[in-house]
């Protein structure tokens, strides 16, 4: 476990090209997978969760070259995936989980899927349950909701299901399943989820129909190989947003970052609390748009933010912790329960974490609440093995008047390898 030392700084100036999108890089390699032909992905996220899903659908028996960002996929369609001989190991992701779940849900043979420590706490019955319930026989650790997890697919029915969390790995496990099930299966959502999976699909060829936070295919569903060019991550480039925003005399221009209205909490919350931020050049590409983002130091207002939001900024939250404690007044973040289920449980790690720090900050069963403005001390933290405590734990540094120390800091290499380079490339 290596530490890092994070120090105040004057500014932050420049421009900085933000890595790929890690939730459309690990669709474009499962979808890859599963399609007829060679799918071609530029501006992957050469991140440890995506490298774990190549891993994992090399094992399957797919041909996959990366190199960099660049990654080709050679799919022979649904019957070109095989039992691999191995254990499939998906490292810390969460997303390479389910998703892949769902597509061994209706695939006739044997699969042991394995995850680091973190992994191992994450439930996981919010996709076996539905997914055995279309036909895959699951078993696994708390009768299937953890893993080590054996699954065996074969014939499955399609399902109606409504999803009691807004969760974008559930509903793209069941709809992956769904398109190889006999009939219909139909997911509703209680509040809309990322739709990455629903846009891919449709660019793959599949077709789907969507009604509101009802989504629903046809069973028989084959995938045509692609083109997949992978916009920036707004999960990443959330950190420098809220860097430009609190760090004094700054400038910070974010390119070709994905704006998908799935995503976008982040954007409303900062500019709702009066944060100096622009887009432009808009442009669609593969049914995702993106836009470059110009972010200046504010003066920021306290807000409550909760309900049908809370999913578009779900991984966000960490960050949005630090940007309250530099606000004027008080910010209430509520429905957030997910948080619990993350790589770390996210509302004890932010609380504990930034109150080491000097912030103003107290966890509610379902969220947080943070007084500010606070001034930040320093001090030693950790990122718990959290990539995005890590993260946030960073940006604190870099507004704290004495240097902050973050141990097991390798965690961001999850979904953010180049994170210091990029604040070196500001400094
Ligand atoms: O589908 C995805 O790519 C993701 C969905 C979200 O998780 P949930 O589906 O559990 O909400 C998010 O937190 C995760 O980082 C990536
Ligand atoms: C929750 C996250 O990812 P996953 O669920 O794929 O582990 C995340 O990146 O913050």
């Amino acid at each position: 476990m290596s530490k890092k030392i994070v120090e105040r700084v004057q500014q932050l100036k420049g421009k900085i090209k933000i890595p790929g999108d890690k939730s459309i890089s690990h669709r474009a390699v499962m979808f890859g997978a599963i399609a007829n032909g060679k799918t071609t992905v530029e501006g992957f996220l050469p991140g440890e969760d995506c490298l774990s899903t190549i891993s994992c659908f090399r094992k399957l028996g797919i041909e996959i070259k990366q190199e960099e960002d660049r990654v080709t996929v050679f799919g022979k369609g649904w019957n070109g995936l095989s039992e691999a001989s191995e254990i499939l190991d998906v490292g810390n992701s969460g997303t390479t989980t389910r998703l892949m779940l769902g597509i061994l849900a209706t695939r006739p043979f044997h699969s042991v899927v394995i995850g680091d420590d973190s992994i191992a706490k994450r439930p996981m019955a919010r996709v076996t349950e539905p997914l055995r319930k279309m036909g895959a026989k699951i078993d696994g650790r708390g009768k299937g909701n953890f893993t080590p997890l054996a699954i065996r697919g074969g014939q499955t029915k399609g399902i109606t299901y409504t999803s009691p969390v807004a969760s974008a790995q559930v509903k793209s496990a069941i709809l992956l399943a769904g398109l190889q099930s006999e009939g219909i299966t139909t997911v509703r959502e209680p509040h809309k989820s990322r739709d990455h999976t629903e846009r891919m699909l449709k660019a793959f060829g599949v077709e789907l129909q969507e009604d509101g936070l009802t989504v629903s295919v046809v069973g028989g569903q084959e995938l045509a190989s692609q083109h997949v060019v992978v916009p920036g991550d707004i999960s990443s480039a959330a950190f420098f947003l809220v860097a430009g925003a609190i760090v004094e005399n700054s400038e910070i221009t974010l390119t070709n970052v994905g704006i998908n209205e799935t995503r976008t909490g982040i954007i409303d919350v900062l500019l709702k609390m009066g944060a100096k931020l622009q887009l432009t050049n808009e442009k669609v590409i593969n049914e995702e748009k993106m836009a470059d983002l110009t972010i200046r130091t504010s003066e920021l207002q306290g807000i409550e933010i909760s309900g049908e939001i809370i999913p578009r900024l779900i991984d966000e939250i960490p960050i949005i912790a630090v940007l309250a404690t530099q606000a004027n007044g008080t910010t209430v973040i509520k429905d957030a329960e997910e948080l619990k289920v993350k790589e770390t449980n996210r509302i004890d790690t932010v609380v504990s974490q930034l109150k080491t720090l000097g912030a103003n900050i107290e966890a509610t069963d379902d969220g947080m609440i943070i007084h500010g403005p606070t001034p930040l001390i320093g001090g030693k933290v950790a990122s718990f093995g959290d990539h995005r405590i890590g993260m946030a734990m960073a940006i604190a540094g870099l507004v704290s008047s004495a240097q902050v120390e973050i141990e097991d800091i390798e965690a961001i290499d999850v979904s953010y390898p180049t994170f210091f380079d990029h604040i070196q490339e500001l400094i």
